[in-house]
């Protein structure tokens, strides 16, 4: 990519959320992703060319130094910062601005510095290209995976009830969703491929800002924010259907949509528990079931004991997990660390309270000890910790599915009686990568306790209740048992 000889004809709007927008290239598998600002500011642009450079540095170096080492560096792409003509930006922000979702426009995309981060495009990957088929590519936020146990937690009800489920009915009582997704992400982080399979489903129901899929680069199935219409689960199985149509069993014969969802998702928890090692055994960790999931109990008693320790479920869960004190135990220490540097306001860059990512500072936050000195010293490593988890609980998962080219069990070799092609059950190269792997700034922690408060209270108030009208409408495709029994899991077919 030349950046001098940059045309806005050769890029097309593909995704953004709170803080920045995604363009892709037509035919090269890149991206590039912009800085967002709020719309009051497009006359003035908040920071200057540097800082904005310096912010994008920032990412690439948190995402290649210290999340790398956090997550395993074989699903991490911290890509590069580029530099663009400003002019090119200008015509490319006209351009992609119809395209744009209006509720993402409370924020304007960043034409002024220039800068924005390249990487590739991991909705249509170049390599590995086996037939012509598209690749099929799902994108998942999965948000906290555990409960919190820390002796700090002063509300009950968060130790029984993940902050994923509680969130909820908050977002829906302030009209961010229309409708309650029944997804918990304790059940995708169980390890458990039923529970697993029943969060997906739920997270196929009602996607929001958590499920996405794309196929051939293109997104074909996501929620709209503040919609009252659900996705079309018919179109997408729709296109799902011939990814999934040669099955052994199959030739020939009608597959059923809900054969073809099961396929999808059975699919999709192999990728995610793909990796190897160990598995971790989470029978005991009573932070692993969520008590306003649907997943039938008694089931759980049974459950396979947990992820693969190479799994991207499980290293993203473990860095969530760095989150040792909750909110509530490490606000405290947040104060200490903004006393002094009210006091001693150079101190700001010693403490690396903006960066630099270095290994200096995944050194520091590995090798933290639990107990408290009182120094500043001690409470900003333990920040460091809490945002460096707080990135972990918000990044998304992508896993792309290449299709492998279709072999033919022909068994027309000149001795035998000519046979029947009889092609093999669907199968898929997958990879599985992290994205959105920003630094969270350091005062988004003050931010986390005020909303922490706000959740639990409103859940409180309505008693983990919703309007009949909040709950997801179950698809057509779900008889009407199905409808009335939620927790119905899928069934092998
Ligand atoms: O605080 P949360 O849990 O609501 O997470 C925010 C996300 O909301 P969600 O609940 O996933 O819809 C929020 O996502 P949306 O804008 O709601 O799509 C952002 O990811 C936000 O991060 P940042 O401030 O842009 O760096 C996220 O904020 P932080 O990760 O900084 O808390
Ligand atoms: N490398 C990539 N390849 C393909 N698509 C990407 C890539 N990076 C981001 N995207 C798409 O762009 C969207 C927005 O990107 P991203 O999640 O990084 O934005 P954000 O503003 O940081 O999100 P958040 O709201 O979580 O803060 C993603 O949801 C994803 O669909």
């Amino acid at each position: 990519m030349e950046v001098d000889k940059m045309n806005e004809a050769d890029w097309k709007y593909h995704g953004e959320g709170n803080k920045s927008l995604v363009v892709s290239h037509v035919q090269l598998s890149r991206v590039l992703r912009f800085l967002k600002y709020p719309a009051e500011d497009s006359e003035n642009p908040p920071q200057t060319v540097e800082q904005a450079y310096r912010q994008i540095q920032n990412t690439v170096d948190f995402s290649s130094n210290v999340m790398s080492s956090l997550l395993g560096d074989k699903f991490i792409h911290s890509g590069e910062v580029v530099k663009l003509p400003l002019e090119f930006v200008r015509q490319l922000s006209i351009k992609v601005q119809q395209q744009r979702p209006a509720w993402r426009c409370d924020k304007v995309m960043d034409i002024y510095s220039g800068c924005a981060l390249c990487l590739p495009n991991l909705t249509s990957p170049v390599l590995h290209q086996q037939t012509h088929t598209p690749t099929l590519c799902i994108e998942i936020k999965p948000k906290c995976g555990f409960l919190p146990s820390s002796k700090h937690v002063s509300k009950d009800i968060k130790t029984k009830v993940c902050r994923f489920c509680m969130h909820q009915h908050y977002k829906v009582a302030n009209g961010k969703w229309k409708r309650r997704s029944l997804y918990c992400p304790l059940d995708l982080f169980s390890g458990n491929r039923q529970r697993m399979q029943f969060a997906i489903r739920h997270l196929t129901e009602e996607p929001q800002n958590n499920f996405k899929i794309f196929k051939g680069g293109q997104c074909i199935y996501s929620s709209k924010e503040g919609s009252d219409d659900s996705p079309d689960l018919n179109l997408l199985l729709h296109h799902l259907r011939p990814y999934f149509m040669n099955g052994n069993k199959r030739i020939n014969s009608h597959m059923t949509s809900k054969a073809v969802l099961n396929d999808f998702i059975q699919v999709l928890v192999d990728a995610l528990l793909s990796g190897g090692g160990e598995v971790m055994d989470r029978r005991g960790d009573g932070r692993s079931f969520c008590e306003a999931s649907l997943f039938n109990k008694e089931r759980v008693r049974h459950a396979s004991p947990g992820l693969p320790s190479d799994s991207v479920l499980f290293r993203i869960l473990q860095t969530q997990m760095l989150d040792m004190l909750d909110i509530e135990g490490l606000y405290p220490l947040y104060r200490r660390v903004e006393q002094h540097l009210q006091d001693f306001p150079k101190e700001r860059s010693r403490l690396q309270i903006d960066g630099p990512y270095d290994e200096d500072f995944l050194e520091k936050l590995q090798k933290c000890p639990a107990d408290d000195d009182c120094s500043v010293e001690h409470a900003v490593t333990k920040v460091h910790q809490y945002r460096v988890a707080m990135t972990a609980k918000d990044c998304s998962i992508m896993v792309t599915l290449v299709p492998s080219a279709e072999e033919k069990d022909d068994d027309d070799d000149d001795e035998g009686p000519r046979r029947v092609s009889v092609v093999r059950p669907p199968a898929f190269s997958c990879s599985v990568s992290v994205l959105d792997l920003d630094p969270k700034p350091f005062d988004s922690v003050a931010r986390q306790l005020r909303l922490d408060q706000k959740i639990v209270s409103c859940y409180q108030r309505t008693g983990g209740t919703l309007p009949k009208a909040a709950l997801p409408t179950l698809p057509a495709i779900f008889s009407a048992a199905e409808r009335e029994e939620c927790t119905l899991l899928f069934h092998p077919v």
